[in-house]
């Protein structure tokens, strides 16, 4: 099982929060947006820098900057969307490309039913963002959908895996790098995740 458990203590405090039955839409989605930005400076960990003069009130100096490489962060509608903002704090010249995909309640496989990527999404390292990685259909799919747009470098971002999903990712995409704060303990009849946080969508959106 190939995985990165982003295990910061802000991260799994604020997580904690968010899982909380008793944690509102407003709160959730708050604390929803904290742990992306918080999630995504690690993930932007290995970005390329380069060195340029600078002038300081004192001498010259050989500083770094990035390197220019173009990012593009896709959420998976809906739930991804809670995750963008915080994400765009940190990296804010990323294009944000839009995947929409809901899991069918009896079958829980994926149907996609919206995309709008940047034209240039081929060249770009994209970061693919959904909180919950529960059968993992959704993301593989999205990877997939992606991939036929000759998309090459993905990683994946959530806030909660099940080992399914996981399983599912690594063994259809061995390439992506799984980000998670957490991986719980199992699926459930459902297909929900055990601790897990309920319906991320509904608890964002306030629609159930
Ligand atoms: O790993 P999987 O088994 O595919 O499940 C995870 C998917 O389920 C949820 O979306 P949902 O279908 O509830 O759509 P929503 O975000 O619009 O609520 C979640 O946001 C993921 O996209
Ligand atoms: O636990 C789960 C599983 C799928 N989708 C969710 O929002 N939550
Ligand atoms: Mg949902």
């Amino acid at each position: 099982m190939q995985v990165r458990v982003i295990d910061h203590p802000l991260i799994q405090h604020k997580l904690t929060l968010i899982r909380d039955v008793k944690t509102g839409p407003k709160e959730f989605r708050e604390l929803l947006e904290e742990v992306a930005m918080l999630m995504a400076y690690e993930i932007t960990r290995d970005l390329p820098l380069e060195t340029t003069m600078i002038e300081t009130p004192v001498a010259q100096c050989a500083c770094k900057v990035l390197s220019g490489k173009k990012i593009s962060v896709v959420p998976i509608l809906r739930a991804g969307l809670g995750m963008v903002n915080g994400v765009l704090r940190l990296i804010p010249a990323a294009k944000v490309g839009h995947v929409g995909l809901y899991r069918d309640p009896e079958t829980l496989m994926p149907v996609e039913y919206y995309c709008k990527l940047p034209s240039d999404i081929a060249e770009r390292e994209i970061v693919v963002i959904d909180p919950m990685l529960a059968t993992g259909g959704s993301s593989a799919a999205c990877i997939e959908l992606l991939k036929r747009k000759g998309a090459r470098h993905i990683k994946l971002m959530c806030l909660v895996a099940a080992p399914e999903g996981i399983h599912l990712v690594n063994n259809q995409h061995p390439d992506v790098e799984i980000y998670t704060a957490a991986v719980d303990e199992k699926l459930n009849d459902h297909g929900y995740i055990v601790p897990g946080l309920g319906d991320a969508g509904d608890r964002i959106f306030g629609t159930k």
